[in-house]
């Protein structure tokens, strides 16, 4: 199969997927303008190369909280992998140690975080977590997360509900078929009850320093888009943020993450590392990403498809694609490593 570009790993994915399913990956919340917007604010940016820098073969690895990422691309958390594919969340990860990236797996992945990290050994995974009204539960899911070797905490902050996706309203997709579930709801403690995903509007601040408090892992704060919050984030001692609307999924009219990126870095004012997803779809936009104060990027749909279009073998070429892409790009700009890129290299164009 010649999955050229990534656009090719999702008409596969579209062929291949129910088309309820498709949409739920595809889709967001209203009007879907933020889903766009996140695409469209990257192509709005021009890479400015710089010449005559004698660079080699650039360097596009990264250490981030104690991981180490070969390309600045992790894999952002995505619910429910055994919908694209039956290896589901095992598949995913063992492309990710492929690309030696670091995996954020969802706390609704449909294999439990102990068995992703069984099947793919030497990945360097991370876990994220809605906060569950019950905090004894929560803890559960963080300990589950320490016994499977992650090494952070993402802790997701933009959905005191879930968003508003119309056009899974419109097929009726709710749910998970009979097969499969979320196993990290697994009720250890109450037979095999596998207990459904609550979102929590009453989340506050507290909620993070008893996160803090329960675990050592470093907490990434997942969903963060005012540079306000990037304040109280490092006021309650977060080790990373994460710039997100979520993929376009949760509020609609949020503005795409890459502007609202330069904010968010000047509030961090160097002192944690800020990432950032939504829409990132070529090398070229993990250089915008990266020249405007991110220090890595992830993709969330992209992944999807990759794993759609054929397993675990069609996630490694996705990442193996926006690698080459990624190389290619720093070299044409003359640079010699990731952290050669700098905001003067981004030109706003339209
Ligand atoms: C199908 C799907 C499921 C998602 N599930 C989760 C999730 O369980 N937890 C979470 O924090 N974010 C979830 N997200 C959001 C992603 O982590 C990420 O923010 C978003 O997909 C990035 O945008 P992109 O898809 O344009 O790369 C999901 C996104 C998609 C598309
Ligand atoms: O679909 C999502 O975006 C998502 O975050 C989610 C949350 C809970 C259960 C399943 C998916």
């Amino acid at each position: 199969m010649g999955f050229g570009t990534l656009r090719a790993f999702e008409d596969e994915a579209r062929a291949r997927l129910e088309p309820a399913h498709y949409d739920y990956f595809a889709g967001g919340a209203g009007d879907e303008l933020t889903v766009r917007a996140n695409e469209a604010a990257f192509a709005r940016l021009g890479l400015v190369p710089r010449v005559l820098r004698g660079a080699a073969k650039p360097e596009t690895g990264v250490t981030l909280l104690g991981s180490r990422a070969a390309v600045p691309v992790l894999v952002a958390p995505t619910a429910f992998h055994r919908l694209a594919h039956p290896e589901g969340e095992r598949a995913t990860a063992r492309a990710a140690a492929a690309a030696e990236t670091v995996m954020i797996v969802s706390m609704a992945a449909t294999v439990a975080v102990g068995d992703v990290a069984d099947a793919a050994p030497g990945a360097d995974l991370w876990f994220q977590l809605y906060v569950q009204p019950d905090a004894a539960f929560t803890e559960t899911l963080v300990r589950r997360a320490e016994a499977a070797g992650c090494k952070a905490l993402v802790v997701t902050v933009d959905s005191p509900v879930m968003g508003l996706r119309e056009r899974d309203l419109r097929n009726g997709f709710h749910d998970l078929p009979e097969h499969l579930c979320c196993e990290n709801m697994r009720d250890g403690a109450h037979g095999d009850r596998v207990r459904p995903i609550v979102m929590s509007p009453e989340l506050s601040w507290e909620d993070i320093d008893r996160l803090r408090e329960m675990t050592a892992l470093p907490i990434v704060l997942k969903g963060v888009t005012h540079p306000a919050d990037a304040r109280l984030a490092l006021d309650h001692g977060v080790s990373a943020i994460m710039v997100s609307n979520h993929g376009g999924r949760q509020l609609d009219t949020v503005p795409a993450t890459i502007d609202l990126l330069p904010d968010i870095v000047a509030a961090a004012g160097g002192a944690v590392p800020v990432l950032l997803d939504g829409g990132v779809r070529r090398g070229t936009d993990v250089l915008k990403a990266l020249a405007l104060g991110a220090t890595a990027v992830a993709v969330g749909r992209p992944v999807i498809w990759g794993l759609a279009a054929d397993g675990e073998r069609g996630v490694t070429r996705v990442l193996g694609l926006l690698r080459t892409e990624v190389e290619h790009a720093l070299t044409l700009c003359g640079c010699a490593s990731v952290h050669e890129l700098e905001p003067g290299m981004v030109r706003r164009t339209c």
